[in-house]
């Protein structure tokens, strides 16, 4: 049986009030009426104080990016011990927004994976095609190529710590979503990717997620197909009523 995985990714929203309050309004719900693991991933600046805040909690702790040196002159970055040091469980690695704002290539993604399996991290790491791509059909190749340059490199064992986001990029903050029946074929595919790369055991026990413009009233639908296995919430894990319906959909 597969973990199911609800995680609201913050991306770069909330000052230390803001998350504080989120944070509270969701330890007021009652996620142990659901079957799913829930993960938060707020910005840096957040981290330690929520992560003293969540002693009790089942919620866990997710970083939104990771560097993959050990430490040094990298004026900006955040080192994996520094992340393990305030209590971080997840990082996300590869999300789009990373390799198209940023420029993280497959090569850097993959270091990033390494540094974060060789400190314990748990990794959700985020593929998906852009609109073009999905328009020349070329959806699977892309997410293929993406997994076999970013992650295919982990051992079989590992592959335990990870999780993958299919996150297509044409509906992530656009209110456009695939439709359940989309993210079946696809999330289907990258399994059966999985399977000829590792086996099917492998390919069986990986959590797959869907990203993009998940929201309360359409979760339930996503989260049904069989090989749809939770979601990675953008906007909607902003407020926390939103997010926990989305928590409750499993
Ligand atoms: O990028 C996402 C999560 O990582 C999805 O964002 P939205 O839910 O806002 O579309």
């Amino acid at each position: 049986m597969r973990t199911q995985i609800v995680a609201g990714n913050w991306k770069m929203n909330c000052n230390l009030d803001e998350a504080l309050h989120l944070l509270n309004d969701l330890k007021l719900k009652d996620f142990s009426k659901s079957n799913a693991k829930v993960i938060i991933a707020p910005p840096y600046t957040n981290l330690y104080p929520i992560h003293q805040n969540l002693k009790d909690s089942s919620i866990k702790i997710s970083s939104q990016n990771i560097n993959e040196n050990e430490e040094g002159a990298f004026t900006g970055e955040i080192s994996p011990d520094m992340l393990k040091s305030v209590g971080v469980e997840y990082v996300i690695i590869g999300h789009s927004e990373r390799r198209a704002i940023y420029g993280e290539t497959d090569d850097l993604l993959a270091k990033k994976v390494t540094a974060s399996l060789k400190h314990d991290f748990k990794i959700m790491f985020c593929i998906g095609e852009k609109l073009e791509q999905r328009k020349a059909d070329k959806h699977f190749e892309v997410v293929k190529e993406q997994l076999e340059k970013g992650l295919f490199h982990v051992s079989a064992s590992d592959m335990k710590n990870v999780v993958i986001a299919y996150e297509p990029v044409w509906a992530i903050g656009t209110g456009e979503t695939a439709s359940p029946e989309q993210a079946q074929e696809i999330h289907e595919y990258i399994r059966k990717v999985l399977a000829e790369k590792y086996s099917q055991d492998v390919a069986d026990q990986t959590s797959i997620l869907y990203g993009g413009s998940v929201k309360p009233n359409n979760a339930k639908e996503i989260f049904a197909k069989k090989d749809v296995d939770g979601g990675l919430i953008g906007g909607a894990s902003l407020d926390a009523k939103s997010f926990a319906e989305i928590v409750m959909s499993f």
